[in-house]
């Protein structure tokens, strides 16, 4: 029987195999933030360990860095955080892309754009996120603090295979359909617990029509549907994406990459624990009304009843993320009235999300109750919209325009919604209070986004008067 695609990659990075025993398995790329380090870090040396393999580990600063002034960390923890990665990397050798940094950038967004993140590796990072990077047909997921630990001691990690999964969006997407209403509605059809414990293939002709963005976009989300990682086999987009990158194999070396990575697809005769096929075309914009991701709904519905939804659990779920909401049953999701947009994240932050949003906003203004935030995933994406004009655009339509950082996706840095105020947001997490206490969070693609910025509450780009 053949292999699927992260079967390949896993049993590649085996190094040790035991019956009844979890697999340990190399790591090409250990990826590390302010976050999830500092207590992995001191483990390390309270057991007397150093780190492993520091040139197969990169660092760089994103939760916790300001938006606004990069020069003034005024929050005391978060400048305790960025010092104390700061430190680790120093003392163990590692490379740092800090604060001001040309490479800084969100985890997940500044490592593909090195070339750091090449098909057929294994890759990981004390981030659910990680995930993302799957994109490029690489096996790559989130991991927790002990195991950082582990991966930095030792350049391996302890773990059983995950299940597969295959999810096929066939067909063509229609105009106005991103990556982002794919994703979404992905994760509505088969509800956060839908991925457990599996890899999620994504096939089918509108994934290999994406763009590597788009595929980032669709394998970031992966851990909302409560998989593990999220990947796509690669090809011509890939390579095209990975050639002449910093740490793209070059010539000879190139060459024989290439060969590699043209492997790397799921056998025709694989089988999948899971399979879940999509018709592109039932695809429309989409936004969430609720406080999971699975709580979304096209956006040309309405607010659904919770009296109509047949399962008890979902039912009670839907109540309680109508009430924190502040939505009655039924409301057109357009009569929604938003007070901030905020553009960026590890979801939708990159240069293609800049500008599909700034495409629309060019000539236009941000309505008048309306605070809009654009944020960079990076500050390479950063220089190149500044360079294309971008910044400018969304200036000129009201938008503030801030220094690369996961900003208000979490709320882990000043930029936080504040209790009340409702967000049409590109980022990847709608739960209570994830952009500040008591603030209300709408899941949207760019566009979307932008459109709703315009009008002042949620609404399709076909909604914006020529
Ligand atoms: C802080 C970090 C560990 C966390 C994650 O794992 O995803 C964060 O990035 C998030 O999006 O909530
Ligand atoms: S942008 Fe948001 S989801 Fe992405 S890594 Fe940062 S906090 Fe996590």
């Amino acid at each position: 029987m053949g292999q699927t695609l992260a079967h390949k990659i896993w049993e590649r990075h085996v190094v040790h195999r035991a019956a009844g025993r979890p697999d340990l398995i190399y790591v090409d790329l250990h990826l590390l933030h302010e976050v999830s380090s500092p207590q992995a870090f001191a483990g390390l040396r309270a057991a007397g360990l150093t780190v492993r393999r520091p040139d197969l580990t990169i660092a760089t600063e994103d939760h916790n860095v300001p938006t606004d002034d990069v020069d003034v960390i005024a929050d005391p923890l978060s400048r305790t955080q960025l010092e104390t990665l700061r430190a680790n990397c120093a003392g163990s050798g590692i490379r740092i892309h800090s604060l001001k940094d040309p490479d800084q950038g969100i985890v997940h967004v500044m490592a593909p754009q090195l070339g750091l993140v090449q098909p057929g590796m294994a890759i990981v990072c004390g981030d659910s996120h990680t995930a993302t990077l799957g994109a490029f047909g690489a096996l790559a997921f989130g991991i927790g603090t002990s195991e950082v630990e582990h991966v930095l001691a030792t350049q391996t990690l302890s773990s059983t295979p995950f299940r597969t999964m295959s999810v096929t969006i066939d067909g063509a997407l229609g105009p106005g359909v991103t990556a982002k209403d794919v994703i979404l509605a992905v994760i509505a059809e088969i509800g956060t617990g839908g991925g457990q414990g599996h890899v999620i293939e994504y096939r089918g002709e509108a994934i290999r029509a994406l763009s590597m963005e788009g595929r980032m976009t669709v394998c970031n989300m992966s851990v909302e549907a409560g998989a593990r990682a999220g990947m796509i086999s690669p090809d011509e987009t890939t390579f095209a994406y990975l050639k002449g990158r910093p740490h793209a194999p070059e010539g000879a070396v190139w060459d024989e990459a290439l060969a590699y990575w043209k492997t790397l697809r799921t056998d025709d005769d694989a089988v999948f624990d899971k399979e879940v096929v999509i018709d592109a075309a039932s695809l429309t914009p989409f936004a969430t009304w609720g406080t999971n991701p699975a709580q979304g709904a096209p956006l040309h519905t309405r607010v659904p009843d919770p009296a109509d939804l047949p399962d008890p659990a979902e039912r009670d779920a839907a109540e309680k993320a109508l009430a924190y909401m502040d939505l009655a049953p039924g409301t057109p999701l357009k009569d929604i009235r938003i007070d901030t947009v905020f553009l960026g994240s590890c979801t939708n932050g990159r240069i293609e999300d800049l500008r599909a949003a700034a495409a629309l906003l060019r000539g236009r203004r941000v309505a008048d109750h309306v605070r809009m935030l654009v944020v960079p995933g990076s500050v390479k994406i950063k220089l190149q919209a500044e360079q294309e004009g971008l910044d400018r655009v969304f200036t000129a339509a009201g938008a503030e325009w801030r220094h690369p950082g996961c900003s208000m996706c979490q709320g882990m840095n000043p930029d936080r919604l504040p209790a009340g105020h409702r967000s049409a947001s590109t980022s990847n997490r709608n739960f209570e209070g994830r952009q500040g206490k008591g603030a209300r969070t709408h899941l949207v693609s760019p566009p979307v986004a932008a459109a709703t910025a315009v009008l002042g509450r949620l609404s399709a780009p076909s909604d914006l008067p020529a």
